[in-house]
C-alpha cells in the first residue's frame, strides 16, 4: 500500500490522479489533499477518500471546509504555509505535486527533506530552482518521478539504460492551437482561442503556456534537471498529433520513443505505480486511426518564448526563475484581458533584462527573484510599458 499526499487535488492532474487511485484501492491510500479555492470539490474529495488532513490555501474558504468536515476525523488547515504540513505528513510515501506555479517550491523542498518520494507534475518548481531540488533529492535519497507526459516518456525510455550515455533527447510539442500562424495573426488572438488545446484538456495556465510554446520552454529546463543534460542535448520537435510523447537518442545512434494516445492518466498511473506497471483500461492507441505522424521544426521567431527559455537555460543562475515568475504574471494578465498574446513575450524579455542576475543563487535568492520579478512584471503590465 502506497500512502499518498496530493498537493493540488482539485486541478486537472489532481482529479485524474484521484480517479487512478479510486480504481486501485488496494494499492493506494490518500493521506492528504490540498486545494486553493475550490472548497466544494475539496470537501467532496475528502468525504470520499477520507484523508487524515486537508489544506485549503485560500484562507477565506477555511470555515466552509471546516464546517463541512466537522463530523469527521479529518484535520483541516488553511494558508500557503500549511502546504508543507501536507507534504511532510507522517506515513506519506509519495507526494504528488499537482499545484500550478512556483508556490510548489517550498512544499516540494519540505517533502524532500522529510524523505518523501516526489511524483512531479509541478514543473515550475524545477524551472525555478532545479539545481537546489535535484541536489537535495540526491542528499536525501529521494526519487523524483516525472508526471509531465514528455518527461515520463524520457524516464520510461531510460529504464534499463543505466550507464548508457544519452546523446540527446527530443521533446515533442503539439505546437498548440496557433501552430503555423504568424505574428500578425497572433496579435489578434483571444483567450478563448488560446484555451482550445488541440490534444489535451488541462488547467488554464499550462494551456496558455502550450499556445505560446512557453510550456515547451519550461519543459526544456525541466528536462535539463531531471536528466542532467546540457542545453545542446535537448531538442524540441513539433509533432501535432501528440502520439510520440518524446524520444531519447543514445550514443550509439539508436533512438527509443514512448508513445500512446494523449491521455494524462497514463503518465500519472506510471508515476504512482513506479517501479511497477499496473493494469489499466485506459484507451489504447490504434495505428489505423493515425495513418500519418508528422514532425516539424519549431518556429522560434514567431513563438519567442521557447527561444527565451533556451537563453535562460544557457545563462543559468536565476534566469529561469525570472522567466518563470514573469510568465506566471503575464499568463494571468492575458487571462484577465489585460495584455495581448504577443505582449506576454515582450514583458518576459523586459524582465530578463531588468531583474538583477545572480550567478549562484541560494533558496533566498530564488524566493527574492520570484517576488521582485512578479512586482516588476505587474508594473510593466499596468503601465503598458514594455
Ligand atoms: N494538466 C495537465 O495535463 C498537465 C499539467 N502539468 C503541470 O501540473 C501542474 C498542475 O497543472 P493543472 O492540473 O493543469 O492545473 P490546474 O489549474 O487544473 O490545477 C491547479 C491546482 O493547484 C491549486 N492551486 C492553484 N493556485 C494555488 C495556490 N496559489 N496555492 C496552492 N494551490 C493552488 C488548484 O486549487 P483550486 O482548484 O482549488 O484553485 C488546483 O488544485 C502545473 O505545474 C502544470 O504545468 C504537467 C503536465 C500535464
Ligand atoms: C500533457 C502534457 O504533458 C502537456 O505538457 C502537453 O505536453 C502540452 O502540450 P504541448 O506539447 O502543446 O505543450
Ligand atoms: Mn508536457
Amino acid at each position: 500500500m502506497k500512502n499518498i499526499s496530493i498537493l493540488g487535488s482539485t486541478g486537472s492532474v489532481g482529479t485524474q490522479a484521484l480517479n487512478v487511485i479510486a480504481a486501485n484501492p488496494d494499492l493506494y491510500r490518500i493521506l492528504a489533499l490540498t486545494a486553493h479555492a475550490n472548497a466544494n470539490l475539496l470537501i467532496e474529495q475528502a468525504l470520499k477518500f477520507k484523508p487524515s488532513m486537508v489544506v485549503v490555501t485560500d484562507e477565506s474558504k477555511y470555515q466552509t471546509v471546516k464546517d463541512a468536515l466537522a463530523g469527521t476525523d479529518i484535520k483541516v488547515l488553511a494558508g500557503e504555509a500549511a502546504l508543507c504540513e501536507a507534504a511532510v505528513l507522517e506515513g506519506v510515501d509519495l507526494v504528488l505535486t499537482a499545484i500550478v506555479g512556483s508556490v510548489g517550491l517550498r512544499p516540494t523542498i519540505a517533502a524532500i527533506k522529510a524523505k518523501k518520494d516526489i511524483a512531479l507534475a509541478n514543473k515550475e518548481t524545477l524551472v525555478v530552482a532545479g539545481d537546489l531540488i535535484t541536489e537535495l533529492a540526491k542528499e536525501n535519497g529521494v526519487k523524483i518521478i516525472p508526471v509531465d507526459s514528455e518527461h515520463s516518456a524520457i524516464f520510461q525510455c531510460l529504464v534499463g539504460e543505466a550507464g548508457h550515455s544519452i546523446e540527446k533527447i527530443y521533446l515533442t510539442a503539439s505546437g498548440g492551437p496557433f501552430r503555423g500562424k504568424d505574428i500578425s495573426f497572433l496579435k489578434g488572438v483571444t483567450k478563448a482561442e488560446a484555451l482550445k488545446h488541440p490534444n489535451w484538456v488541462m488547467g488554464a495556465k499550462i494551456t496558455i503556456d502550450s499556445a505560446s510554446l512557453m510550456n515547451k520552454g519550461l519543459e526544456v529546463i525541466e528536462a535539463k534537471w531531471l536528466f542532467d543534460l546540457e542545453a545542446d542535448q535537448i531538442d524540441v520537435i513539433v509533432h501535432p498529433q501528440s502520439i510520440i510523447h518524446s524520444l531519447v537518442q543514445f550514443h550509439d545512434g539508436s533512438m527509443k520513443a514512448q508513445m500512446g494516445v494523449p491521455d494524462m492518466n497514463l503518465p500519472i498511473h506510471y508515476a504512482l505505480a513506479y517501479p511497477d506497471r499496473i493494469s489499466s483500461d485506459f484507451k489504447r492507441f490504434n495505428f489505423v486511426d493515425y495513418p500519418e505522424l508528422n514532425f516539424f521544426k519549431p518556429d522560434l521567431k514567431t513563438f519567442r518564448n521557447l527561444d527565451l527559455a533556451y537563453t535562460a537555460l544557457r545563462k543559468g543562475g536565476n534566469m529561469a526563475c525570472i522567466i518563470n515568475a514573469a510568465n506566471e504574471v503575464v499568463v494571468e494578465a492575458f487571462l484577465q484581458d489585460k495584455i495581448g498574446f504577443i505582449e506576454m513575450s515582450d514583458v518576459i524579455e523586459a524582465c530578463m533584462e531588468g531583474i538583477e542576475f545572480v550567478e549562484k543563487p541560494s533558496l533566498n535568492n530564488y524566493l527574492e527573484t520570484d517576488s521582485h520579478t512578479r512586482i516588476f512584471a505587474s508594473q510593466l503590465v499596468t503601465k503598458k510599458n514594455f
